[in-house]
């Protein structure tokens, strides 16, 4: 049975590291390597077929066409490869004394490696923009790829290619655009040994591509005579690393100057003026003898440092360079230090920190390139800034960011056993070839200097033309708003719009605008007119100065008029602010003074308050004392009459101040007669004319037995306290007076005789007591000057009828309490009094028609007692207050129909201590044998004084 043999690996197959996506022939390692096409036209028809816009630009010198163009390309990317016959000097290196250190390994293996150095792993495709690099055997069982092919190159460059090959097709465009006035910077990066430092600088028999250029542009400004007189300035320096730790950088052409880097701005650098291409090339060859190199494994001369030179050109203008320094345009040539693998150079020491420095410095190179393509891919990535990680690529900031344009050369080693090498440059540069660059490209006119924002991108050009584009517009809309009198005729009135200013733009000081006008002419650094001499071939450049400085001009005019309609505005704030603050401390003011006004009436009323507690104290005390003599009607009465007083309390307050000066002389007057008053007698006539005493068992009995009713035929009240309450000014009406007659009278009169007399002041004519005679006189003619204000009592009749049965019906429910004991005296000279009372109203009633009792009564004795003492019982006080009536709410009301109704006058409080003040002195005549003692009256002596007293504390209450 046969055995099948296993099926066969897959071969190795070839992928395309470069977006070249087109099917293409895999190359075939079978297939011999075939010569590159280096001949240069026909590389060059190639990349003019490609690059159109960068082929002709050579013939584009005479191009007059003004229109600025904006060119997009892509970063080029060249690639050389480093010719074989290298290996004879890789010998020469490894028998070289000072080749260090000595790679024991690479003489034990020297024979297999002469016999690999035959054989290549690059080769250069047929486009001459593609190589292919193919796996070694060795490595294709690991890898299993077969072979890579790296596509994307402006030019490949074989290795038998010339240095004058490579300067045509790759630098001398580079330098022709210089000399046009665009910058370019050739950066030459590739592993150590694959002939950077060959390509850039060359030997003598192979001059490098920094020699060929300054060649170039010496002889074109030779070429061009005396039309142009450019001033060459060359600088040269490296940057290199200080023991490892840091980097630093030196200038080459200059013995021992430090160069500092500040904002990707070089500081320190010395330039030499360079007038032809031996000079710059003796002072460049001078410069590289100071360049840091060092002999390892991989080259006799290995670059230990990143080595810079700038070209720069300027214009000449007699002895006088003008221009030179503002020129910004430059070619920059950069031999980058190879990086270096650990192994194969077998580095160590001081060595091996340079190739820490040099690798580090290719990777950052290498990330700020790819963030610019990522970030180029999409737009959404930020720009990594990888640059600030080494000086090297922030002085190459502008040209990694894609704002200046760059070329790149890689060099590679086509030997297999730098296939690693190899193979990791170019799948780490070959991307590159996707950056563009876009670069706005203005027609070169090399009669005119070149203003140096004409090199930059794209990008810095379209924000300098919104900066002029939103000032200008900003002069405009201030010119209209402002009224800028800039482009008005002198004779228009030019009256500032806004605010209603007057002031016109001439107003302005002079000496102020000029400050303006030399901080904003600092500021743009411009300089004014009047310094600025014309010369002859920079008018355009004079006139372009000349209409800034207009500009500025009216922008700082036009700031100063904003400026001063602000300061107004400012100012008329601030006047209005100061009327507010003002009305405000007005303001406060009068809420200070009616708060004070507001304690002053709280303290006020906390005064009558308390005098209203006082007054109830003593209501309570008397009440409680007639509560014992008389307990029902005294309890009743002073209940009523504490409702009255709270409620009309108020009315006291008000009303005490309006009434009359001359109302209270007329009430001193009838003071006078107080006294007499106080014992005048209650005279009723009867409609029989009869007169009944009103004694309270008396009033009952006499008419048990027939008429039972007192009628009543006029009665007039002129109480004393009816006068102390006009005395006080108070307007006490009738029916107050009359309802403050029966309480008080009846509260205090006669406490202790156990019964509850109302006294009805009341003056009656005649009076026949030989004792009141005169007081009746006296009191009549008070009665006369009281009638003005007393008119209800002196509408006669009317009264007269209405008292008839009320206080027929009062004493007829009237009885005094059983309870009580009559004093006899009371008894008896009630009995008297209303005999003589009846008696003495028939004569009187010719007299004093409406303050006297009409009613005929008959006195039997002739005489009539002068006092009457009326003990009514609970009903009557309540039906002889016609005011309380409605308060009292008594079962037999007063209803008085015809009877004016006046204001009551809530003067009771000062009645109550009026009283109060009598009842000290009644007390004093007390009988000692308490209540159910005789009592003795009170005289009018003490009667009068009391009332003195409290006419006295009433007008000094009115007085406070
Ligand atoms: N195209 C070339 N034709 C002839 N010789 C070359 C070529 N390229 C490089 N060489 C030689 O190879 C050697 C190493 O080259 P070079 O020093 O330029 O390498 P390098 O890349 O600069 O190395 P390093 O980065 O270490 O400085 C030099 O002796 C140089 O003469």
């Amino acid at each position: 049975m046969e055995m099948k043999s296993p099926p066969p690996c897959p071969p190795t197959v070839t992928i395309r590291r470069n977006p070249h996506r087109k099917a293409r022939a895999t190359p075939s390692s079978a297939i011999p390597l075939r010569e590159p096409l280096s001949s240069p036209s026909l590389s060059r028809e190639i990349f003019t077929t490609e690059l159109p816009q960068n082929a002709n630009s050579t013939d584009n010198n005479n191009n007059t066409d003004s229109s600025p163009k904006i060119l997009s390309e892509n970063l080029r990317v060249y690639l050389r490869i480093r010719p074989l016959t290298v290996q004879r000097n890789s010998k020469n290196i490894a028998e070289s004394k000072n080749a260090w250190p000595k790679n024991p390994k690479v003489k034990s293996n020297s024979k297999l490696k002469t016999k690999k150095r035959s054989e290549v792993c690059v080769q250069v495709n047929e486009d001459l923009r593609s190589v292919t690099v193919s796996t070694p055997q060795a490595l294709q069982e690991t890898k299993r790829i077969k072979s890579e092919v790296y596509e994307g190159f402006s030019h490949v460059f074989a290795s038998e290619a010339s240095q004058g090959e490579v300067y045509g097709e790759m630098v001398k465009p580079l330098v022709e655009d210089f000399l046009k006035g665009k910058s370019g910077m050739l950066a030459a990066m590739g592993p150590s040994g694959s002939g950077k430092t060959h390509t850039v600088f060359g030997c003598p028999r192979e001059p490098g591509m920094v020699p060929l250029a300054l060649r170039h542009i010496f002889r074109e400004n030779e070429s061009c005579g005396t039309q142009l007189s450019r001033v060459f300035y060359l600088s040269m320096f490296e940057i290199s690393s200080e023991k490892g730790k840091a980097e630093k950088m030196i200038d080459l052409l200059h013995d021992g100057g430090d160069i500092c880097m500040q904002h990707s701005v070089l500081k320190g650098v010395q330039e030499a003026v360079v007038s032809d291409a031996r000079q710059a090339e003796s002072l460049i060859a001078h410069g590289m003898l100071k360049r840091a190199t060092a002999t390892t494994n991989s080259n006799s001369q290995s670059s230990r440092s990143q080595c810079i030179i700038n070209i720069r050109w300027g214009l000449e203008k007699g002895d006088e360079e003008v221009d030179g320094k503002t020129s910004t345009t430059s070619l920059t040539i950069v031999d980058l230090a190879g990086a270096e693998r650990e192994k194969k150079t077998g580095n160590q020491g001081a060595r091996l920190l340079e190739s820490n420095f040099i690798n580090n410095t290719s990777m950052v190179f290498g990330l700020c390139l790819r963030s610019l393509l990522e970030h180029q891919k999409n737009r959404n990535k930020p720009l990594q800034k990888h640059y600030q990680n080494s000086l090297l690529t922030r002085y190459m900031r502008d040209y990694l960011e894609g704002k200046k344009r760059m070329m790149l050369i890689l060099t590679v080693k086509p030997g297999v056993e730098d296939y690693l090498d190899t193979s990791f440059l170019l799948r780490q540069a070959s991307p590159f070839t996707k950056i563009k660059f876009k670069t706005l490209e203005e027609p070169v006119n090399l009669t005119c200097n070149k203003r140096p924002n004409q090199a930059l991108p794209r990008e810095e050009q379209i924000k300098k033309m919104k900066f002029c584009k939103s000032e200008s517009s900003k002069i405009a809309e201030r010119n209209i708003d402002g009224g800028s009198h800039l482009n008005m005729p002198k004779e228009t009135p030019r009256k500032l719009v806004k605010s209603g200013l007057h002031k016109t733009i001439e107003d302005i000081d002079d000496e102020k605008l000029n400050e303006i006008h030399v901080l904003s002419g600092r500021f743009v650094g411009l300089e004014s007119p009047q310094k600025l001499s014309p010369e002859g071939d920079h008018n355009n450049h004079e006139a372009e100065k000349e209409r800034e400085y207009q500009i500025m001009q009216r922008l700082s005019k036009a700031m100063w008029t904003v400026l001063k309609e602000y300061k107004q505005k400012l100012e008329e704030v601030e006047t209005e602010n100061c009327h507010l603050r003002n009305s405000l401390i007005d303001q406060k003011t009068k809420n200070m003074n009616l708060e004070n006004e507001l304690t002053t009436k709280k303290m006020r009323m906390f005064d009558l308050e308390n005098e209203l507690k006082e007054l109830k104290s003593q209501c309570t005390c008397c009440q409680k004392a007639s509560t014992d003599l008389f307990p029902v009607s005294m309890h009743d009465a002073s209940s009523n009459l504490s409702q009255y007083e709270t409620a009309e309390l108020q009315e006291v307050n008000s009303e005490v101040s309006s009434f009359s000066l001359k109302e209270l002389k007329q009430t001193e007057n009838e003071k006078k007669t107080d006294s007499l008053a106080r014992d005048s007698v209650v005279s009723f006539t009867s409609s029989a004319g009869r007169v009944e005493r009103h004694y309270p068992e008396q009033l009952v009995e006499p008419n048990r037995g027939g008429n039972n009713t007192l009628d009543v035929k006029g009665l007039k009240y002129t109480s004393a306290v009816d006068e102390f309450s006009r005395s006080q000014e108070l307007p006490m009406t009738t029916n107050d007076t009359q309802d403050l007659n029966c309480f008080e009278d009846t509260s205090i009169e006669d406490m202790s005789s156990g019964s509850e007399v109302i006294r009805q002041s009341t003056s009656v004519r005649p009076y026949t007591s030989h004792e009141s005679e005169q007081d009746t006189v006296n009191i009549a003619g008070d009665a006369k000057s009281l009638e003005g204000e007393s008119e209800c009592l002196s509408n006669g009749p009317c009264l007269s009828t209405s008292l008839e049965c009320d206080y027929a019906k009062s004493f007829k429910d009237f009885e005094y309490p059983k309870d009580k004991e009559v004093p006899a005296q009371l008894e008896n000279s009630a009995t008297e009094h209303l005999h003589n009372v009846v008696s003495s109203s028939e004569s009187s009633q010719k007299d004093d028609t409406g303050s006297h009792i009409n009613g005929e009564l008959n006195n039997e004795e002739g005489k009539l007692d002068p006092l009457v003492t009326v003990v009514p019982k609970e009903g009557w006080e309540a039906t002889n207050t016609s005011k309380f009536v409605p308060k009292l709410a008594s079962p037999c009301n007063f209803q008085h129909t015809e009877k004016p109704k006046r204001r009551l006058l809530p003067a009771s409080s000062v009645l109550l201590k009026d009283f109060s003040l009598l009842d000290m002195k009644d007390e004093d005549n007390k009988l000692k044998g308490g209540r159910g003692g005789k009592r003795v009256p009170m005289d009018d002596k003490n009667r009068t004084q009391g009332s003195l007293s409290l006419l006295n504390l009433l007008t000094s209450q009115l007085e406070r």
